[in-house]
């Protein structure tokens, strides 16, 4: 299977999921709460099973880490030179407040870089999706369009983008920068795809994340020209460690 319909597959699998998830968004569900206090819903777990059951069919080959399956060892992670990193919902907060700002995030990572990547927010009916050497895109509905970051210089109003319901005390003093923002809200990945398609000038994440929180919204951004950075400008990578938390991470357009 060449990389085109690799990515068509992943497309078509995030939809299905995304089905799944409707159907127990329309409901009255049941929350639980993780060890880290984080919320899960019976709709994570629907479509962690329809994800890991399909990519597993589609590429044997290539293990899969989701975050409702990522009791893996660094040991065994260490020898992987790829593999699906894969949220099934990434903002679960915004999916239980039902405001529709939450995405299926999957992505292939190889050698510690996203190469390819599927964000796909069902309640909104649009999906991003980009792999290397293809080009990235928006899809809404049957259109799609390709996905070209244009730099912006810094100066004016800079649009910035951040977590709807994660504050960080670290933003304001990163922002004292520009001398002026436009601040906007926004549940899950979708930040990072804003950012892709010129909407947002910059998402700074002073924040902690999972490293399936970033990866697919990652290889959307970076895919379409974007800079997607630790804070010190070296590249944001994946599978380094044994924690699977990001560092702090900047997502940019600007100069
Ligand atoms: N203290 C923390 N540690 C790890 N991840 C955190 C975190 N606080 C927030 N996040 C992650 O940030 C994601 C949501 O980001 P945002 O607020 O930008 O929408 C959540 O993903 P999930 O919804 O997949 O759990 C959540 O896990
Ligand atoms: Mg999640």
């Amino acid at each position: 299977m060449n990389q085109t319909e690799l990515l068509e597959e992943v497309l078509n699998l995030s939809r299905e999921a995304g089905k799944a998830i409707m159907v127990i968004y329309a409901k009255d569900f049941a929350i639980d709460y993780k060890q880290d206090e984080s919320p899960v819903t019976e709709a994570d777990i629907a479509a962690h099973q329809i994800i890991s059951a399909r990519l597993t069919e589609l590429t044997p080959h290539i293990p899969v880490l989701s975050e409702e399956n990522a009791d893996i060892s660094w040991a065994e992670r260490q020898t992987w030179s790829q593999y699906w990193l894969v949220d099934p919902i990434d903002g679960t907060k915004e999916f239980i407040k039902k405001n529709g700002e939450f995405t299926v995030n999957i992505a292939l990572v190889r050698n510690g870089v996203p190469v390819l990547g599927v964000v796909h927010a069902p309640a909104l009916n649009v999906s991003y999706l980009a792999a290397e050497a293809i080009g990235a895109f928006k899809e809404i509905g049957e259109a799609r369009i390709e996905l070209k970051v244009t730099e912006v210089p810094n100066e004016g109003v800079i649009k910035v983008v951040g977590s709807r319901s994660h504050p960080s005390p670290d933003l304001a003093a990163f922002l004292t920068q520009f001398a002026e923002v436009d601040m906007v809200p926004k549940g899950s990945s979708l930040k990072l795809c804003l950012v892709a398609e010129g909407e947002a000038d910059i998402y700074p994440r002073l924040g902690p994340t999972s490293e399936w929180d970033t990866a697919a919204g990652h290889a959307v951004a970076a895919i379409a020209g974007a800079s997607v950075t630790n804070i010190d400008g070296s590249p944001l990578r994946y599978n380094q460690k044994d924690s699977y938390l990001n560092p702090y991470f900047v997502v940019s357009r600007i100069k």
